[in-house]
């Protein structure tokens, strides 16, 4: 199965119908997906991930408060009105525990949208890392990693998540038959995948959000498998499916 997986570096470097009746993992690292697998992992019951802010305002009017929030950020900065930004640390249980979430972010967000012909959607980021090899290696159809970036960009830590995926379900030993995308991603993994903490401390995103986003949250977003938490989209709303909340 290894060489049926290929990666796009940034939710606009494919095609949406490339995407059509394959498995996708959409991996944003920093943060929409380390955010989603912290925010199902404290007990939120579903995160909706919104196109723009306009489909976001149109869809709060009609919820209930009690049983739903709006998070979101625009170049990382909490979106006024809304409930939360886009930090998992902010995610917390007492917060967000039996809550739906409308999540409203630059980049991962519109990468599941823009992956909306998929066969299926999965949400990867280091925190749930091994649960995302283990449903893989039982996946038997063509796996594309699709990494959020930035403004159509590559982002380090969106490959490198790829990289250690792949580097995973080859044990370190990718065939030559494996797909380009796959080979670079592997590559950088095995330069990097040692101290990932501090290449993404000096990643394009540490420096541009600085001011903005802690290095709590960095550090955060960094920890490895510390989840089992298997977020999948399934008629518009993101839930674990692996159901073994620790
Ligand atoms: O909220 C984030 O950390 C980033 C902000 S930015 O687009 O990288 O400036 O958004 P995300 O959609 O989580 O990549």
């Amino acid at each position: 199965m290894i060489n049926q997986i290929d990666v796009f570096s940034s939710a606009h470097s494919f095609k949406e119908e490339d995407i059509r009746d394959k498995a996708v993992v959409m991996i944003d690292v920093l943060r929409a997906s380390s955010t989603m697998v912290t925010a199902l992992q404290n007990g939120a019951k579903g995160i909706i991930a919104v196109e723009d802010m306009d489909e976001a305002s149109k869809i709060s009017h009609n919820l209930d408060a009690k049983s739903f929030m709006m998070s979101g950020e625009k170049n990382g900065v909490t979106i006024d009105g809304y409930d939360l930004g886009n930090s998992p640390l902010e995610h917390t249980e007492d917060v967000v525990n039996g809550k739906t979430i409308m999540l409203n972010t630059t980049n991962g967000t519109k990468a599941i949208r823009r992956c909306s012909l998929a066969d299926q959607i999965i949400v990867g980021s280091f925190l749930n890392l091994d649960a995302i090899v283990e449903y893989l290696q039982n996946l038997d159809e063509e796996v594309l990693l699709v990494c959020a970036g930035w403004r159509g960009r590559l982002s380090l830590e969106d490959i490198l998540c790829a990289g250690n995926i792949i580097y995973e379900l080859c044990e370190g030993d990718l065939p030559n038959e494996a797909r380009d995308g796959a080979k670079v991603a592997f590559g950088l993994y095995e330069k990097f995948g040692d101290d990932i903490e501090n290449s993404i401390k000096s990643s394009n995103y540490a420096v541009r959000l600085k001011d903005i986003v802690s290095e709590d949250d960095l550090e955060y977003c960094c920890q490895r498998s510390i989840t089992d938490i298997l977020p999948a989209l399934k008629e518009g709303i993101i839930t674990d499916i692996n159901g073994k909340k620790q």
